[in-house]
């Protein structure tokens, strides 16, 4: 299955706006009682807005042109404690809709966290780890800030600017409809420009994606650029996505920022128009100066929000780019699933390829039409040449991936009706670049074996020399508390595989697979492994990856895997034969 997520939105069929605001709207639904009291601050805060004008009008034409000072005293105090009320309800919106956009920003950043958690291994393969981090962490927080600071400003914006209309046209239709044409020009500008200002956003985001995927790679590259003192090419790297980056923010910076100007152009032209007309409808007696200034102010509350509009809709522009992006994440599907399959073979093997075909994603076909299987207790060997697709044939057996055609069977049933958990607890895999995670030797050991989760030192201890791990773990200085930083930089890549041999012995598998598990480590520590294995239960099974012949010569099968074939080897003499020719030999 294809999971570039580069690829997937280059084919992305168009969303309208509409459609998008509605999914992002659903997104926040469970903050409804929130989004609800909001918006009834919105709208006291917007009619009272509203309602000043008239207030103000009002009051110069009957106490201030008539000099009726307490009238005047009066309605300024009304007009005082209705500002003062806006005060409360504006507050209390901006720290309503601040908790729903922080919520939002946790709920987004979780659920992408738990789909990455699910999707398989050929997704990481085929994404930059730098770019998932910014859509996590950078995409999400665009929508925070639309949902935090924008979306109920918009709909203010967009209250007050329709009850500004209807107060426009109420009080004189022929004024109003001339104030209110600008709007029209303002509308069809913005629906043009629109989807410009997404697509300058979005190609943004990925070049902020494209940066983040640069610093990581040469974060966890330090070493190679140091020693082969390529800083000069990392900088040169880095430069280049930078100014790409660099460029894409001036031009979404641009795309965002054409509608402040053009909104404020229209709405400044507006309240000419109400001038100058208005001013005429006095001269003929049509209207009085209080209701000129009202109209005016009526005219500023329509067009203001407009303008604030103008911000407010980059700003979802942006949101809608990011929501793009972390919406590929989160509409994505595991081709890995579990299927309701509970058909069973018969036999007593342990595992069984069937006429097995595999190729990565969009690569040629790795393995052509493979059946062998592996009986339980037994040891076998893969050997072959590098690239040969020794790792690739163990990946199926343990179902980092899927057989593009035919089916592996474990324990006579297919491999693809397991769940996770069941089959990882039948299958140990030590990969040839364990990975360990920040904490102690113990903390890595437990990791995905909860059987010994609430264990103390001294119990785990114990089970450790029940599965005549002790050895192992006394290559440790503090033993179980050996602390493992971040990269893992503090211990070997021997020790690391020690561990990772540790964490799969001690999940007590029914078939363990060791890829190039003791390339890394000293012939008196293999030897150790070697002994250790020996005393394995005898119904486990083993499957050895190694180059080094000496690593193989128990096995009671060898398979020689190259050029998309798994052939069984023979005697360790054919083997070896057969690996220097670096083919059949019949
Ligand atoms: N994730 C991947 N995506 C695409 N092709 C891959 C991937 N992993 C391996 N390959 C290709 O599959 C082929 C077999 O690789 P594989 O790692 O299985 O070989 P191997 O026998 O284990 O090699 P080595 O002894 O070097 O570990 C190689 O041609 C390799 O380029």
């Amino acid at each position: 299955m294809n999971y570039d997520l580069n690829q997937i939105s280059g084919k992305e069929e168009k969303k309208s706006t509409f459609a998008v605001l509605k999914k992002l709207l659903q997104l926040i639904s469970h903050e409804r009682k929130n989004l609800l009291l909001a918006f009834v601050a919105i709208v006291i805060n917007s009619t009272l807005l509203l309602v000043s004008p008239l207030i103000i009008g009002h009051t110069i034409d009957n106490y201030v042109i008539t000099k009726q000072f307490n009238g005047v005293l009066l309605y300024s105090g009304i007009l005082f404690m209705m500002y003062l009320v806006t005060l409360l309800t504006g507050y209390l919106q901006t720290k309503l809709m601040g908790g729903v956009g922080q919520r939002t920003l946790y709920t987004l950043r979780n659920a992408i966290f738990s789909k990455l958690q699910e999707l398989p291994v050929s997704f990481f393969s085929q994404n930059k780890a730098g770019d998932l981090i910014s859509r996590v962490n950078n995409d999400t927080d665009k929508l925070n800030q639309f949902f935090s600071q924008s979306l109920m400003q918009f709909l203010s914006s967009i209250f007050t600017m329709l009850g500004a209309g209807v107060f426009l046209l109420v009080i004189n239709f022929k004024l109003g409809t001339a104030t209110l044409a600008p709007a029209l020009i303002i509308l069809i500008f913005t629906g043009f420009v629109s989807a410009w200002v997404k697509k300058k956003n979005a190609i943004n985001l990925k070049s902020v994606g494209n940066l983040s995927a640069g610093i990581q790679e040469s974060l966890s590259n330090f070493k190679v650029i140091i020693a082969f003192n390529r800083r000069d090419y990392f900088r040169k790297r880095f430069d280049e996505t930078n100014q790409q980056n660099y460029k894409t923010a001036i031009g979404a910076g641009i795309a965002n920022t054409i509608f402040v100007p053009v909104f404020g152009f229209f709405s400044g032209a507006a309240q000419l128009i109400v001038l100058v007309y208005g001013i005429h409808l006095i001269s003929i007696g049509e209207f009085t100066i209080g209701l000129l200034i009202s109209y005016l102010s009526y005219a500023v509350n329509f067009y203001n929000p407009l303008r604030q509009l103008a911000a407010l809709w980059s700003s979802f522009q942006v949101a809608m780019a990011g929501w793009d992006r972390i919406s590929q994440i989160l509409s994505l599907e595991s081709d890995l699933q579990v299927i309701d399959d509970t058909s069973f073979d018969g036999s007593n093997e342990l595992l069984t390829f069937k006429n097995v075909h595999f190729s990565y994603t969009g690569g040629e076909e790795i393995l052509h039409n493979i059946s062998f299987n592996l009986q339980k207790g037994k040891t076998y060997a893969l050997i072959g040449p590098t690239g040969g697709g020794k790792t690739t044939t163990a990946s199926l057996m343990a179902r980092l991936y899927d057989a593009t055609k035919g089916k592996v069977l474990l324990n006579g049933k297919d491999i693809r009706s397991y769940t996770a958990e069941e089959r990882s607890k039948k299958v140990g895999f030590i990969l040839q670049e364990p990975f360990l995670f920040t904490g102690t030797v113990k903390d890595n050991i437990l990791y995905s074996n909860s059987a010994y989760k609430d264990y103390s030192n001294d119990q785990l201890e114990e089970v450790i020399k029940g599965a005549h791990l002790e050895g192992i773990l006394a290559l440790f200085d503090k033993g179980l508390d050996t602390e493992i930083t971040s990269n893992s930089d503090n211990i070997s890549l021997g020790q690391k595989q020690l561990i990772a041999f540790m964490r799969a012995v001690l999940q007590s598998p029914e078939l363990l697979i060791l890829d190039e598990a003791t390339a890394n480590i000293d012939t008196i520590t293999e030897k150790l492994l070697s002994d250790i294995l020996k005393k394995l239960p005898k119904e486990t099974t083993l499957v050895i990856i190694a180059h080094r012949l000496n690593t193989i010569e128990n096995a009671d099968e060898i398979y020689f895997v190259n050029s998309g074939e798994v052939i069984k080897a023979g005697t360790l003499d054919h083997a070896m034969n057969m690996l220097v020719k670096g083919k059949r030999n019949s």
